[in-house]
């Protein structure tokens, strides 16, 4: 049987408060319990990585789902993606709004249309027509994310590099006993966009890539650094290179910050059940579980390793 292996980031941040960061430590650790116990139990990787970017969509501390970072007119708009490495079947949606969970959503575009990518109201009317629930929109605004887009209109002539400020999308990479690898990423984006803004998230090759013969990778950072370099894809071409995947994590995220100066995190498996986690940010809070073992880290240097009930 194939090694099973779950990752999941929470998205490339500045620092964290000490306070925040063990909510963002506790929810991080149950998004990657969730999904190792969907795959003990003989679960695909795209439940997996879809079950596991559900639980961080429905945690207010991070940026996807409910507590999504606001538009500039103080609304959410959320953009997800999701990949199957058998067969590179992709679901992805952008700029939907009222819905709890966009990354099933994203799951149904794969498993339901012809089509890779569903947008704005082509993507609600199909969410209706499949009886997902609609949600007031308020219900995904938290005070927090009011906080912040405060805070950044204040501050908008002092901008920091964008994916420091923007802490929070989340992602999950999986390998199931079948040898089958995917991936799943989420957001709300970056505070203060434009309405309409699309980020690299729901971008296949750019928030993730997979393939069962490569391996799967899932994206933070700054949206448009990584749109412009196709960094999902681009990683996974260092594997394809011969490169470990740390030496190709690293490699990807160096082009990045050397090509357009961006900064981000990234989370990679392959089916042989190896993985790796890097990021240029400040931090990237993160996760991964492999037999039996589940590890940990939101620092650079602070791993930690705790046995999987
Ligand atoms: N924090 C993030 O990862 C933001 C996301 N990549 C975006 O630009 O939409």
């Amino acid at each position: 049987m194939n090694p099973i292996v779950v990752v999941v980031h929470g998205g490339g941040a500045s620092s964290i408060s000490k306070d925040r960061k063990e909510r963002v430590r506790q929810g991080i650790l149950r998004a990657a319990s969730v999904g190792y116990n969907i795959l003990k139990q003989g679960g695909s990787a795209v439940d997996t990585v879809e079950g596991a970017v559900a639980v961080l969509e429905d945690d207010l501390d991070f940026n996807a789902g409910c507590g999504s970072v606001l538009n500039e007119n103080g609304e959410v708009e959320m953009d997800a993606s999701v990949m199957n490495g058998k067969d590179l079947s992709a679901g992805a949606v952008s700029a939907v709004r009222c819905i709890a969970n966009p990354i099933k959503l994203a799951r149904l575009v794969m498993d339901k249309t012809p089509h890779c990518f569903l947008t704005d109201q082509g993507a609600a009317k199909f969410a209706a027509a499949n009886g997902v629930p609609t949600i007031p929109g308020q219900q995904l605004v938290t005070e927090r994310s009011k906080r912040r887009l405060e805070k950044d209109k204040l501050e908008k002539d002092a901008q920091k590099a964008d994916c420091e400020k923007n802490l929070g999308t989340v992602g999950a990479v999986a390998v199931d006993c079948q040898g089958n690898v995917a991936y799943a990423t989420s957001t709300g984006g970056i505070v203060n966009k434009m309405l309409g803004r699309v980020g690299d998230t729901p971008c296949i090759g750019s928030g993730g890539y997979t393939d069962n013969d490569i391996g799967a990778v899932s994206m933070t950072g700054h949206g448009e650094s990584i749109l412009k370099v196709n960094l999902a894809r681009l990683a996974l071409f260092h594997v394809e290179q011969g490169k470990s995947l740390e030496e190709a994590a690293d490699a990807s995220l160096c082009h990045m910050k050397s090509k357009v100066k961006g900064v981000g995190g990234i989370i990679m498996v392959n089916k042989a059940g190896e993985w790796a986690v890097k990021w240029t940010s400040t931090s990237m809070p993160w996760a991964a579980a492999k037999d039996g073992k589940l590890h940990s880290g939101i620092d650079f240097g602070d791993t930690s390793i705790t046995d999987l009930s």
